[in-house]
């Protein structure tokens, strides 16, 4: 099966402070891949360098084929109209009604007829159970409602390519299955590939055909999530248990309570 997506010996710094090493990932047509890890392990990066808002220094990311970082603007800007992305709390539009928040992407980039935009919206907003809500103002609507109309946002092009950071970030426990299960639905009926960053074990593990852990910028496991619920490593065990402490210590590194306390010999 063909990659959508490949990452090759990717390495990438913030100025002098390195962010991500040596990463190597494939992100099949028509999967949903999950990438996990712990806050500030370089996830949202990832997403960054797919979609061209930032160039690896060494390395390379493809995404269908083409080299993201050789592209000039134009054909950034085509490959990115294949991409679909909902990003961390997937603000809407304030002022605009739920219908013209999805249509907002079509009107942006195509030159549809309002008819037209008008059918395609409210399949969309079907397609995430909204399609009645479509005149109503994201101040009218709830958390799950507005995660599921940034979502029927991000699928208004048919992308190739669906990005999700942490998109079950601040909702309830139902909203969260609830749009877990649109992902999965929406990856499969639009024939898409999905990324999914997230650290929600149990939502992440439901639906994901593959996962890659991720710490301080590189990949320490990876597999499918049975694998990874068998997984012996103390990093999965300790991220996919919840546990507060193992590899990833509580406590912040440096010196001991006993030496603070002036305890003598250090513990
Ligand atoms: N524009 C930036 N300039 C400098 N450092 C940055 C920038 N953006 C992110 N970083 C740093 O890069 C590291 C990786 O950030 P990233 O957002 O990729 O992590 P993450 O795994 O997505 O975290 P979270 O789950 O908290 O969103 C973090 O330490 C962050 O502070």
């Amino acid at each position: 099966m063909s990659n959508l997506v490949e990452i090759r010996d990717l390495h990438f710094a913030y100025g002098s402070r390195p962010i991500l090493q040596n990463l190597r990932m494939d992100f099949p047509r028509g999967k949903l891949i999950a990438v996990m890890g712990g806050s500030g392990c370089g996830k949202t990066t990832v997403l960054r360098l797919i979609g061209g808002q930032i160039r690896a220094q060494q390395g390379t990311v493809k995404v269908a084929g083409k080299v993201v970082g050789d592209l000039d603007t134009e054909e950034l800007y085509g490959l990115r109209r294949k991409m679909g992305m909902l990003f961390q709390f997937g603000a809407l539009f304030t002022d605009l009604s739920v219908f013209d928040n999805v249509a907002f992407p079509l009107r942006e980039h195509t030159d549809l007829p309002e008819e037209i935009i008008r059918d395609l919206v409210l399949m969309k907003l079907h397609a995430v159970g909204l399609r009645n809500a479509h005149k109503l103002k994201p101040s009218e609507i709830s958390g799950g409602m507005a995660r599921r109309v940034a979502l029927a946002r991000a699928i208004a092009l048919d992308p190739e390519l669906i990005m999700y950071d942490e998109p079950f970030a601040g909702l309830d426990p139902i909203s969260m299955g609830v749009t877990a299960n649109l992902i999965r639905n929406l990856n499969d009926t639009l024939g898409s590939t999905s990324i999914l960053v997230s650290h929600d074990v149990h939502e992440t593990f439901a639906i994901a055909d593959y996962v890659y852990f991720m710490s301080s910028g590189k990949i320490v496991a990876e597999g499918t999530p049975a694998e990874m619920r068998a997984s012996e490593d103390p990093y999965v065990k300790q991220f996919v248990n919840a546990a507060p402490d193992g590899p990833v210590p509580f406590h912040y590194p440096g010196k001991s309570l006993a030496e603070d306390l002036g305890l003598g010999s250090p513990a």
